[in-house]
């Protein structure tokens, strides 16, 4: 099993490129499953999550051709994928296959509202709290499907196809938004959905089904009124940049100093995450190829942060400012308030020699002057590359095993982090 290394104490300088967004990514591949005709999608990150999904897509019977092996005009230009579902062949997601990644039980709705039934086993995905996909379920009940719970899987049924609706959401979910966005497109007449998520990842899926002939209008609102369409057409869609990776390097540089241009960066997707930096003391400035930060001589100061759906602070960011907040001058506070269990990082930081203490959904951080490297284990994806971020500051040796979380979301990170002069690198046993 891969792990890294890393030799902390490194400033970092230079230029990372920023990679297509995971969290946009997956369910814009699961929208081509909406179209007979091809579906291409330009700047997907090479990730284990996309490998995944491709092979999800390809046991139903979808096509998929990937281009971009050359280098690209920009470095780490994302790969273009030809995505064809011109005959679905299997509406099963076997657990094999879905088990692993959250994402991937989205297609449920495409294939409940193109072919009228699906048979997708429960999901996966990190294991940051209970993750029920009850509020997917009741959303695919308003549009008029019928589902049951049989041996782990959902099977979802509707032999007239769907029907518009009025989908309140009691929570903000992303995953329900995303699943009855792309089920209402399909289904006759108009849906409303309210309380819906406003992510950006959204508003770019809205934006290639607009492109393949929906109509969906207020994406990035919390009211988004979709009018039902008898077919959806081909298209071409670059996924967006992705907020949490840039939002994780700019950690990175605020916890080793430094100076580092994020290329391709949108500040618009990450604004949150940025005015907590510049209250850490970083210095953040935006420029016509995205963000500049940089961190000189001032040490790092303590905050006090909620996570919050968008454009709230994201809890995809949460483990890296904790671990930034491990080396503030003075008492750090961070309540999570999206996943219940999204704290087991705190016990791997610990290692480094952080002193946090959690209460509920709050964790209070005691800011050190030093951390120490150490062997440490990565439990989720954005928990991983939480104790990079740390290694990259610590004294010392760092070990992070189980880097299999890291590689379903971060595109060639060693690389990335090596080119600003970091000393890491990754050991393939
Ligand atoms: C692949 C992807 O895009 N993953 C992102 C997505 O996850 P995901 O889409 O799973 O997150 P949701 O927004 O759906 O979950 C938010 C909250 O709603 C709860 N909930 C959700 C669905 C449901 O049926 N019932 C229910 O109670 C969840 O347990 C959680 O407490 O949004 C999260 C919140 O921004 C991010 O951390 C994940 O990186
Ligand atoms: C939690 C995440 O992913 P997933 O929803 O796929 O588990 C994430 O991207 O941080």
């Amino acid at each position: 099993m891969d792990r890294i290394r890393i030799v902390g104490g490194s400033k970092l300088n230079g230029t990372i490129s920023i990679s297509g967004a995971k969290n946009a990514a997956l369910p814009l591949m699961i929208a081509a499953l909406l179209t007979e005709e091809t579906l291409i999608l330009d700047n997907v990150p090479r990730l284990a999550d996309v490998a995944q999904l491709q092979r999800i897509l390809g046991n139903h019977g979808v096509d998929i051709m990937s281009a971009g092996k050359r280098p690209g005009d920009r470095a780490y230009q994302g790969q273009t994928l030809h995505i064809s579902a011109a005959d679905i062949i299997d509406t099963t997601a076997p657990y094999e296959l879905v088990s692993r990644m959250r994402a991937s039980f989205w297609v449920i709705a495409p294939l409940v509202a193109r072919m009228h039934e699906a048979k997708v086993s429960l999901p996966g995905g990190c294991a940051i709290g209970t993750r029920p996909v009850d509020l997917l379920i009741m959303a695919l009940e308003k549009l008029g499907a019928e589902l049951t719970i049989d041996g782990g899987y959902v099977v979802a049924k509707a032999p007239g196809g769907l029907r518009g609706a009025e989908i309140e959401f009691p929570k903000v979910t992303v995953s329900g938004t995303h699943v009855a966005l792309m089920a209402a497109t399909l289904a006759k007449g108009t849906t409303i959905i309210s309380n819906a998520a406003c992510e950006p990842e959204i508003t770019d899926v809205a934006d290639c089904l607009n492109k393949m002939g929906a109509r969906i209008f207020g994406a990035g609102t919390p009211r988004i009124v979709v009018e039902g369409v008898e077919k959806l057409h081909g298209a071409r869609h670059t996924v967006l940049p992705d907020r949490i990776e840039a939002g994780t390097y700019a950690m990175a540089v605020a916890m080793t100093g430094g100076d580092v241009q994020l290329s391709g960066a949108r500040p618009e997707l990450l604004q949150s995450a940025l005015d907590v930096l510049t209250q850490a003391g970083a210095l953040i400035s935006v420029n016509n190829d995205g963000i500049r930060v940089a961190r000189n001589g001032a040490g790092i100061r303590p905050v006090t942060v909620s996570t919050a759906p968008f454009p709230g602070f994201p809890t995809d960011l949460q483990a890296q400012l904790m671990a930034l907040m491990a080396c503030a001058s003075g008492s750090s506070q961070i309540t999570e308030t999206i996943f219940e269990n999204r704290f087991m990082h705190v016990q791997e930081l610990a290692r480094f020699g952080a002193r946090i203490s959690l209460d509920g959904e709050t964790a209070t951080i005691d800011g050190t002057a030093k951390l120490r490297g150490a062997p440490v284990m990565a439990t989720d994806l954005r928990a991983s590359v939480s104790l990079v971020i740390a290694g990259l500051a610590a004294e010392g040796e760092t070990m992070v095993n189980r880097i299999y979380h890291l590689d379903r979301g971060f595109e060639r990170l060693e690389e990335k982090l090596s080119a600003c002069g970091a000393s890491i690198e990754r050991i393939s046993d």
